[in-house]
């Protein structure tokens, strides 16, 4: 089971500090959707090359044109990009054939998704890398949080690895590690943390158990 570290309320900087301190503790770094906001395709690319030997992930949630929106995200360095399950199977038909073209990865994230089953068994077919299930913060507001989707999708899904994201704490890491996901994506129970080194260190202790 691998850590990725979702970095998503700093500037380039301070995505720096914030890796460099966790850097040998996770497999991935995720350069989170409002840094691409903030800051573009270069947040990536600064990443990349002040850390060339993890893997980034750019967290890009492409809706469309996925075929032009992997390619601009691989020629900045990322290594996976992120489609949404929500969009339709051309966009993540071409997000895939661009990231396979380059020896890349997709992931798809099915925040949003009303019948996850379905929609992760019809993503694995499609040939994508990894398929997440996502509370985000909005749903977090909520009091929401994945768990039960990720054993869902479990029993469909067949070629993909299976990740899960959204508010997941030290706390709450035994009860998802328990449903056994291949990838545990952690922002705010890292970052958010007073000790994140402390934090990432213990994460990484109890994923790399199974
Ligand atoms: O994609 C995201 C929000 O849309 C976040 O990166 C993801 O939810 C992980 O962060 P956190 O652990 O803080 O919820």
């Amino acid at each position: 089971m691998k850590l990725q570290l979702a970095l998503d309320l700093v500037d380039i900087a301070g995505a720096i500090e914030v890796v460099s301190e966790v850097a040998e503790f996770i497999d991935i770094v995720e350069i989170g959707t409002p840094i691409v906001i903030n800051e573009g395709l270069h947040a990536v690319k600064a990443i990349k090359d002040a850390f060339p030997s993890l893997i980034v992930l750019a967290d890009l949630k492409i809706m469309d044109a996925g075929g032009y929106e992997v390619m601009k995200a691989v020629e900045a360095g990322a290594d996976i990009v992120t489609v949404l399950g929500v969009s339709d199977d051309s966009t993540i038909r071409g997000a895939v054939e661009e990231a396979k073209k380059h020896n890349k990865e997709i992931l798809v994230d099915l925040i949003n998704v009303k019948d996850i089953k379905g929609r992760a068994a019809e993503v694995d077919a499609l040939g994508v890398d990894y398929i997440c299930v996502h509370s985000g913060y909005d749903h977090q507001a909520d009091g929401k949080n994945s768990f039960d989707d990720l054993n869902a999708i479990k029993s469909v899904v067949k070629n993909a690895k299976t990740a899960i994201a959204g508010g997941i704490k030290l706390s709450t890491l035994p009860e998802v590690i328990a449903a056994n996901p291949d990838l545990v994506i952690v922002g705010g129970g890292i970052t958010g943390e007073e000790d994140r080194k402390a934090a990432a260190v213990e994460m990484k202790r109890l994923v790399s158990q199974v």
